[in-house]
């Protein structure tokens, strides 16, 4: 097999008091050749830096909440237009921004935008890049970002928000390897732990039960995931629970496809950010997602709903 030279990103050298910190201010963009361009095109959002004032658009955009689905992130845009007591006139809807592409959706409400990203890293970092552009181009600052997702968990009842403190790869490691120009980068996936704890003490004041722990990140929903139910499986039932039980006693709480990415990228922008995901199912009692529509619609609402308190308490409309 060919043997690739390994580098890990500069910031893995940084020196330890410095590691997993960040700093409020304006979003930086760590890449020289933008400001060159005469024009930016955001492809997959439909939008440029020379056919829309983005200034104008996005400037006061502090807050930035992913989730894999387009019409989840719809819902949670109009639950933040209510909680934040937004007036949209009767019959009318917030309207998709990146209506002109049909990649990703894209709302906006006062200081909150709301994200879709689709499953999976390859199609969270695209949308990852182009957002944190677009946040630069518009001069943005202090903004955090956050996934609010689904997961499966490990020994905790389905419902459970879980709270990313780090975020692992299928072998545990905390870095989110890309190929570049034929070499493995790898960017460490730092989460802020602060954060996180103000996080869940919402949680608890909402009466929902959520533990802060390791999210792993696979590439795969079936055998990345240890199922035995896809279309494939070169393993059996003794070797899936083996494994589980094994990263379950190494700390993971539950295993999802997009942390790594969204925790790597946020990272490397400096910009603080948090990845909540309620479990949908425990793993360690199956793999097939049997729960009602109903069920995992209220599930998903709790990551949302805690996020909700937190911006509400950032701006002050509650204490
Ligand atoms: O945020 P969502 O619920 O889209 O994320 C998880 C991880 C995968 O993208 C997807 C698999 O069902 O759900
Ligand atoms: O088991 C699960 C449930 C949701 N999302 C995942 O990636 N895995």
């Amino acid at each position: 097999m060919a043997q690739y030279p390994l580098f890990r990103h500069p910031s893995d050298n940084e020196p330890e008091e410095s590691r997993g910190k960040w700093k409020d201010g304006p979003v930086e963009l760590k890449n020289p050749h933008i400001q060159k361009m005469d024009e930016d095109v955001l492809y997959h959002l439909a939008l440029s830096n020379k056919s829309h004032d983005l200034k104008e658009m996005f400037h006061d955009v502090k807050f930035v909440c992913f989730g894999g689905s387009p019409t989840r992130m719809q819902k949670f845009v109009a639950f933040m237009a209510k909680e934040l007591q937004f007036k949209i006139p009767a019959g009318m809807t917030l309207q998709n921004i990146s209506h002109g592409s049909d990649r990703y959706v894209l709302y906006k409400v006062g200081p909150v935008l709301s994200v879709s990203h689709g499953m999976g890293i390859p199609s969270l970092s695209i949308v990852f890049h182009e957002v944190l552009k677009l946040l630069h181009h518009a001069g943005c600052t202090d903004v955090k970002m956050f996934r609010l997702g689904t997961s499966g968990g490990l020994a905790l009842d389905p419902g459970t928000v879980v709270i990313s403190e780090a975020a692992v790869d299928g072998l545990l490691r905390p870095y989110m390897e890309i190929a570049t120009l034929g070499m493995i980068l790898q960017h460490p996936a730092f989460l802020d732990k602060e954060l996180n704890e103000e996080l869940h003490a919402i949680a608890d004041d909402l009466g929902f039960t959520s533990v802060i722990g390791k999210t792993m990140c696979t590439y795969d929903f079936y055998e990345g995931q240890a199922r035995l139910d896809g279309a494939f499986c070169d393993f059996n039932e003794e070797d899936k629970m083996s494994f589980l039980k094994r990263i379950h006693d190494r700390g993971i709480k539950n295993i999802e496809m997009e942390s790594l990415c969204f925790a790597a990228m946020a990272y490397r922008a400096r910009v603080k950010s948090a990845v909540l995901c309620c479990t949908i199912i425990d793993r360690l009692k199956g793999d097939q997602i049997t729960a009602s529509h109903e069920t995992l619609e209220e599930w998903q609402e709790r990551p949302q709903k805690i996020i909700s308190r937190y911006i509400q308490k950032q701006l002050g409309m509650i204490k």
